[in-house]
């Protein structure tokens, strides 16, 4: 990072330690889901989507420490769990495997660079720290934002996920970091890695990944591998800096999408892919690892058609979308508007789709295509 007098210099430096943090907590979590196939880590939420350990014990550690780092309760935080399930008798045992996950984490904070408490958090501290982060953000002030475990499916399929922790002020993305803990910091390595291991055993976890971020405006973002065993997170040793790739002909380029139909058309993106002419096969992978691999310049496109009527939230984008800009990118919707961070837990006006780029001719011409398309599409 650059000096300590930039705007938001302190959020981001503890931003980027607490993520460190909570990407080696996920790391244990997901080694147990798939040595042990625990499924008592894993419950369904009421919208029948997953949510396990991971997810509530990444949110009461970022919270507490964030909440400890700026101003105690009066932090505003949107994100993506809350306490309803784990409240519940039933969950009583994933209650108590998120309270020792998260003391175990706290405990490590020394090693991160940050203090932890100097008592072991009880449960109702812990579900009283998931349960601050219940903000709907807004236009007005300083707002951080969490997808303690973007790409769920991708965690417990042992497979990519992410931490995305950003901070909007005043409706703008100001900082944004995305922990990847199953994307290694060697070049193209998510592409051998999707060929590679698409679902990895527990054998072939590697312990590497990365912690990526930025700050608006800067025109820069940095990359620091994950640490391990007993070593200390060296910042300044540590951070390189990460552009995106400069191949702006289609025919050479590579696109991500996501891996589950459910979330995006394919066949849709098929078509806008075959009228722009990109040659290759997509990159299917979980979680906003996609902008962080148009970040990384290891990919050159992102686009997400959902289906009509589901509205996008802010925590699965915020972090990504600045990370892909500040890289050299560009982001938008499938009209070209850029992305409003600034009405609330969704993206409203979202206009079809998301595009995101390496630079603005590849975009242009996928705009173009998504015009030209859309009246014949089902979407
Ligand atoms: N029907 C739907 N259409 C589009 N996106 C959806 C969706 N249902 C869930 N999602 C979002 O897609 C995210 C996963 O992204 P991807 O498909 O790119 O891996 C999910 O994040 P979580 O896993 O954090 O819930 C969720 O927010
Ligand atoms: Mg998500």
């Amino acid at each position: 990072m650059e000096n300590d007098n930039d705007e938001y210099s302190k959020e981001l430096n503890v931003a980027v330690r607490v993520v460190h943090m909570v990407c080696s907590l996920c790391q244990k979590v997901q080694k147990q889901l798939l040595s042990s196939n625990n499924s008592n880590q894993i419950k369904s939420k009421d919208d029948d989507s997953l949510v396990t350990v991971a997810d509530w014990s990444v949110q009461a550690t970022v919270s507490w420490m964030l909440s400890e780092a700026f101003g105690g309760q009066n932090i505003s935080i949107v994100a993506e769990e809350d306490v309803q399930t784990l409240s519940e008798p039933e969950s009583s045992a994933q209650l108590g495997m998120v309270v020792s996950a998260v003391n175990e984490c706290l405990a490590e904070a020394p090693k991160f660079g940050l203090k932890g408490p100097n008592e072991a958090l009880g449960a109702s501290q812990v579900l009283e720290a998931i349960n601050r982060c219940n903000s709907t953000g807004g236009p007005v002030g300083q707002h951080w934002v969490l997808d303690p475990v973007d790409g769920t499916l991708g965690f417990v399929r042992g497979d990519q996920y992410a931490i995305a922790l950003a901070m909007i002020d005043d409706g703008e993305v100001a900082i944004g970091v995305l922990g990847c803990p199953n994307y290694p910091v060697r070049d193209d390595s998510l592409i051998k890695y999707s060929q590679q291991c698409p679902v990895m055993s527990e054998k072939s976890l590697r312990e590497e990944g990365c912690v990526m971020y930025t700050r608006k405006g800067s025109g820069k973002a940095w990359m620091q591998p994950l640490i391990h065993s007993d070593k200390r997170l060296e910042w300044q040793n540590s951070a390189r800096t990460i552009h995106v790739s400069s191949i702006d002909d289609p025919a050479l380029a590579t696109f991500c999408e996501p891996v589950e139909k459910t979330n995006s058309n394919h066949s849709f993106a098929a078509g806008i892919a075959n009228t722009v002419g990109l040659r290759k096969l997509p990159l299917r992978v979980y979680s906003m690892v996609k902008y962080a691999a148009i970040a990384r310049g290891e990919a050159e496109i992102y686009m997400k058609f959902a289906r009509a009527g589901y509205k996008e939230k802010i925590w699965d984008h915020a972090a990504g979308v600045l990370l892909v800009q500040e890289a050299g990118g560009v982001v938008t919707d499938a009209g070209g508007t850029p992305l409003d961070f600034s009405r609330g837990i969704y993206l409203e006006g979202l206009d079809r789709g998301i595009v995101a780029c390496s630079g603005f001719k590849l975009h242009e011409k996928i705009i173009e295509a998504v015009y030209a398309s859309w009246e014949s599409s089902n979407l």
